[in-house]
């Protein structure tokens, strides 16, 4: 099977460099006129869905959404993922997992076996357990085409507190964890299938990226405040591996279908306007 980096690097060339998450908050549905009920969550994802799956490279639902509905949540989580996947995106869950690797195993089947009923073709991670903690991870994603993006300077602000210390090699949390990143993309062409999460937010990063030979995931456009222009602050040499990521600022705009078609098209034109041609 190809590498999850060359297809999203197909995706990105076909549709362009936008990602659109799925993240059907109670203030959302309320706003789409919709119940705050499985109901509601089923009606938003399937709209989402109509407006954006033939379209957007790559659509990430955020788990947790859904996983507020229990099992009934989840349940919609796989028709959503089966639906996008059908109309043509490539779909990354947003479920930041991390633990022992034992444990991680677990997780890998869940989200990167294409048995799985929660298949995906890419997973967010966290790296607090140790970037080696993710190993089964990349091995699974590896074997069947699977990516995963792990978290590297997020968009909030507390994260740079434990993101931002130095370890005793005299790198930060996070440079240790984009050289481990950079390691694993190691020759990968065009693009490796192991990605970073770095918020758009934060602005000059004073890290290290142009070895990364991965995509860079950018949450923090549009509702947390960051602009596309920021992108050039944060990202600098790198901007070409960029992928930025809006959730709130294009669900707003909906439920008319076509207006949520007019928002991602209005973020993708801000964002080609900064990012080299791909
Ligand atoms: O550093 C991070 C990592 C993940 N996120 C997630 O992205 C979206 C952002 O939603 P907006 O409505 O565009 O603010 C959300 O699912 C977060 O959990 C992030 O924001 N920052």
């Amino acid at each position: 099977m190809e590498s999850f980096g060359t297809r999203l690097h197909r995706a990105i060339t076909e549709r362009g460099p936008l990602c659109v998450g799925i993240d059907p908050h109670p203030g959302l549905l309320a706003q789409w006129g919709l119940p705050d009920d499985v109901q509601g969550l089923e009606r938003f994802s399937r709209t989402v869905v109509e407006a954006l799956g033939d379209r957007v490279a790559v659509v990430k639902p955020q788990s947790a959404f859904f996983e507020r509905f229990g099992s009934r949540g989840v349940a919609i989580l796989e028709s959503t993922i089966r639906q996008l996947r059908d109309a043509g995106s490539l779909v990354l869950l947003d479920v930041k997992r991390g633990d022992i690797g034992s444990t991680v195993s677990a997780y890998a089947a869940a989200y990167l076996d294409p048995s799985s009923p929660v298949y995906v073709d890419a997973v967010t991670a966290s790296p607090y357990l140790g970037v080696g903690s993710l190993a089964p991870m990349f091995e699974l994603a590896a074997e069947h085409g699977g990516g995963v993006f792990v978290l590297a300077l997020t968009s909030n602000p507390e994260g740079a507190a434990v993101q931002r210390a130095v370890t005793a090699d005299g790198r930060t949390v996070a440079q240790t964890v984009i050289d481990e990143i950079s390691q694993l993309n190691m020759g990968a062409s065009p693009l490796g299938s192991f990605g970073l999460v770095v918020g758009a937010t934060i602005g000059d990063t004073g890290h290290d990226l142009s070895g990364v030979g991965g995509p860079l995931l950018a949450p923090g456009l549009g509702a947390q405040g960051a602009g596309a222009a920021d992108l050039r602050t944060v990202f600098g040499s790198s901007l070409a591996s960029v992928l930025p990521s809006y959730s709130r600022e294009v669900l707003s705009a909906g439920p008319d279908v076509a207006a949520l078609r007019a928002a991602a098209d209005r973020v993708l034109v801000d964002c080609r306007a900064v990012l080299p041609a791909r």
